[in-house]
């Protein structure tokens, strides 16, 4: 996992970094800018694309000139610079990368407070206006010229991040930015990269290492990390010779009414597919001629069966499609010690009745989205408010709090939040929440605590639809497919051929 860090620890970490290694902060720049000249390139790899950089003055603006020297001398030959002279400060890396850009034959045009802008007819626009330094809301002349940029339509390559933007904080949606096609980030993604408000600001980011001690920045105190493909593999545990069905575990997946018996089916089916050693449905009778049909290897519970099966099973997974029946089903659920997934309308239950709360066993896994989040905790006006009262929730009672989202964040009862990086919007579709609960509730039942079931669970859950778009450049994924795709995208991460 990597620790996310602030804007003002980034800076420490560059600090540090200067103070221990023998390379200067110039240096420093130009590996940054080097990093992102690499990713630029495989962008646009036509060097005869028209390129305007626009720089500030501060390290962000320096970053953009060392930008233009390296592509001009990549054989780019359109380069072209504007300098936003709009402060007094100038950069001592800023003036030395000044200094580097007079020796090579790219036009500069600097532009003063209330100086209008020219057209822009390059192809692709580089933000380096303002970067992690970014302290107040942009207005006057900053302003202006990024709704200028932005008015043009061009695609902008943001430098570390899109000027106008936060790196982290509270992010107000009327707050004006750049709005990037790609941001390309310096050694880790910022945290307001993950939060829906930057949508409009950022299409695609990338991260390159520029050489911050990453020893430092990972003993800095942050409770922002990102899962990473290695701790899915660290978590995994490899199928061994001899073990059959009872090794891994057995599910209950308590889901499904009249109108919506295929929240259950897809539940039970992603329960399967995640490698449950048995999975049990009890839904309504009336589902069991399609459970029959579709999911032959689902073994099916009705009412009278229900109280013995408390004991019999090893996690459970509620919520998917139940209606009113969550009511009286909860109930039971909260009376045994077994780890389980709480979703949808047992969501929607608790947030009407607040005092279940307090009654869930430790550890049990909450998985609400946005709008569940908000009936369950009360309303927020951003993101950030959110996960911090998500964090505040876990730590207060014990529980796992998934928030659900492109970027799912994951409230542990440490205080750690985990961010998933899988997942695209492909994926934004009904079913979707179904599959990742049948999915937590499996890997539950096979006896992974619920901190290892939760990261492998949304881990893979947006790798298996990150998996089919990739294949298939497909823009719509329907939840079915999702689910089968789940044991092959196991079998690439943990098992490569
Ligand atoms: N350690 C690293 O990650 C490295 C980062 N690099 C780049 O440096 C910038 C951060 O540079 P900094 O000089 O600290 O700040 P900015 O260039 O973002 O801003 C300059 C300056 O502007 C003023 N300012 C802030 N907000 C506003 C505003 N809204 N309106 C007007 N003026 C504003 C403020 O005084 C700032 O100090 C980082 O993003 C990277 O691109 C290094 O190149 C490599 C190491
Ligand atoms: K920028």
């Amino acid at each position: 996992m990597k620790t996310i860090i602030t804007a003002a620890q980034t800076r420490e970490a560059d600090r540090y970094t200067i103070e221990t290694t023998p390379i200067a902060s110039i240096d420093l720049m130009e590996h940054a800018s080097l990093a992102f000249v690499t990713i630029f390139m495989q962008l646009y790899p036509d060097k005869n694309t028209h390129v305007l950089i626009c720089s500030g003055t501060g390290n962000n603006g320096g970053d953009g000139l060392a930008i233009a020297r390296l592509l001009q001398e990549r054989s780019y030959d359109a380069v072209a610079v504007w300098i936003a002279r709009f402060g007094s400060n100038e950069s001592d890396e800023f003036a030395a990368n000044m200094a580097r850009l007079y020796n090579t034959p790219i036009p500069i045009t600097e532009f003063f407070p209330g100086d209008e802008f020219p057209p822009i007819p390059q192809r692709v626009v580089v933000d380096a206006l303002l970067g992690s330094g970014l302290n107040k809301p942009l207005q006057g002349d900053w302003l202006r010229m990024v709704q200028h940029i932005n008015q043009t339509g061009k695609p902008v390559v943001a430098v570390d991040v899109p000027t106008g933007l936060p790196a982290d904080g509270v992010l107000s949606p009327s707050e004006h930015t750049l709005q990037a096609h790609h941001v390309i980030s310096f050694q880790r993604p910022k945290l307001s990269f993950f939060f829906p408000e930057s949508a409009k600001s950022i299409r695609h980011f990338h991260v390159v290492d520029i050489g911050l001690d990453e020893a430092f920045i990972e003993k800095l105190p942050s409770d922002f990390k990102l899962i990473e493909p290695s701790d899915i593999q660290q978590i995994y545990r490899h199928r061994e010779p001899f073990t059959h069905k009872g090794t891994y575990g057995h599910a209950l997946i308590i889901a499904g009414d009249i109108q919506t018996m295929g929240a259950a089916l897809l539940a039970c089916e992603a329960c399967l597919y995640s490698g449950a050693g048995l999975t049990t449905a009890f839904i309504p009778e009336m589902g069991l001629a399609a459970l029959n049909t579709r999911l032959p290897e689902v073994m099916y519970c009705g009412v009278d069966e229900l109280p013995g099966m408390w004991n019999r099973v090893d996690a459970i997974g509620i919520g998917p499609g139940l209606g009113q029946r969550a009511s009286w089903l909860i109930d039971g659920v909260t009376h045994t010690d077994k780890p389980m997934v709480i979703d949808a309308d047992a969501l929607t239950f608790l947030s009407q009745n607040r005092e279940w709360l307090d009654r869930l066993p430790k550890y049990s896994i909450l998985t609400p989205h946005m709008k569940e989040f908000d009936r369950l905790f009360g309303a927020h006006k951003s993101w950030w408010d959110r996960v911090q009262t998500a964090k505040e929730q876990a730590v207060a009672r014990q529980l796992v709090i998934l928030l659900k989202n492109q970027y799912t964040f994951i409230a542990l009862p440490d205080g750690n939040l985990l961010i998933n990086p899988t997942g695209n919007p492909a994926m934004a579709s009904g079913g979707m929440g179904d599959v990742l609960t049948g999915m937590l509730t499996a890997f539950l039942a096979q006896g992974y605590p619920p901190h290892d079931a939760v990261i492998l669970g949304c881990y893979l859950h947006g790798a298996a639809g990150d998996q089919l778009v990739a294949d298939s450049n497909k823009v719509v994924i329907p939840a079915r497919q999702v689910v089968q795709a789940i044991p092959a995208t196991l079998g690439n991460l943990c098992h490569p051929r």
